[in-house]
């Protein structure tokens, strides 16, 4: 399973979510996550993290395919931190003030449609809430269809759900049957990875009807968060 994040230094990143079983093989796009998670690729792109400097480079010089991009640091510059919101301690990253750039916002969309338009991938799935900023535009540009993953109770029709761990706490995740057909190839997009969790619901919840997860992506990650084996 990989995922894929951009990089205020656009270098790649490589990372082991071992609470999830195993993955596929680990080719690295040129800034890049590979995630351990069930049976599946995930991939992330842009990447804004509180980890340092220092932490990045050290992981991004896994990637022997890593390259700059120059995008990347506009991208990263335009997503806020807020330190102690929603409560002490977290530094929050607000990709509000990006929706604010149009250029980094482009530039951001853009970065995934690279990625994905000749991938074969016939659904985008968004994770409640961000998700559904950036999946929309993904799908239209690669012509795929759009399905919401969303929190529970809140789609109306028929729904499948996951249940998986916050870091306090439980969550559902839920998904309309039907929106997704055995066989589909899906791409996975939320705005940020931090343990991984939210994620491997959506995996797990796809593949449990059959679609092929191709990779999840991100703008941002937050290594330091992730589940250690
Ligand atoms: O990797 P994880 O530890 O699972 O965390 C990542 C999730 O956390 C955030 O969503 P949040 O649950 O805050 O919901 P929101 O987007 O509706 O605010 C973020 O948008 C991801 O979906
Ligand atoms: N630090 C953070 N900023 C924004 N969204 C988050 N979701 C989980 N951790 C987060």
């Amino acid at each position: 399973m990989r995922v894929v994040c951009c990089s205020n230094s656009s270098l790649a990143v490589t990372a082991t979510l071992p609470s999830f079983p195993c993955l596929g093989p680990r080719f690295l796009p040129r800034i890049a996550i590979p995630i351990s998670i069930p049976s599946s690729a995930i991939r992330f792109l842009p990447l804004r993290s509180t980890a340092s400097p220092r932490q990045i480079t050290t992981m991004a010089s896994k990637n022997a395919q890593d390259q700059q991009d120059s995008r990347l640091e506009s991208i990263s510059s335009a997503i806020r931190v807020i330190p102690d919101f929603p409560k002490p301690g977290i530094m929050f990253q607000d990709i509000t003030t990006l929706l604010l750039d149009t250029k980094a916002f482009k530039d951001t969309i853009d970065l995934f449609v690279e990625r994905y338009r000749d991938k074969n991938i016939s659904v985008v799935a968004g994770i409640e809430a961000r998700g559904f900023i950036f999946g929309p535009p993904i799908a239209l540009a690669i012509g795929a269809k759009f399905v919401p993953m969303r929190k529970p109770n809140k789609l109306p029709g028929e729904v499948i759900s996951e249940e998986y761990s916050l870091e306090y706490g439980t969550d559902k995740m839920e998904m309309h049957v039907g929106a997704v057909q055995p066989g589909d190839r899906a791409l996975i997009i939320d705005d940020l990875i931090a343990t991984g969790g939210t994620l491997g619901a959506a995996i797990k919840l796809l593949e449990r009807v059959g679609v092929h997860v191709v990779e999840c992506a991100c703008v941002i990650e937050l290594p330091e968060l992730k589940v250690q084996p």
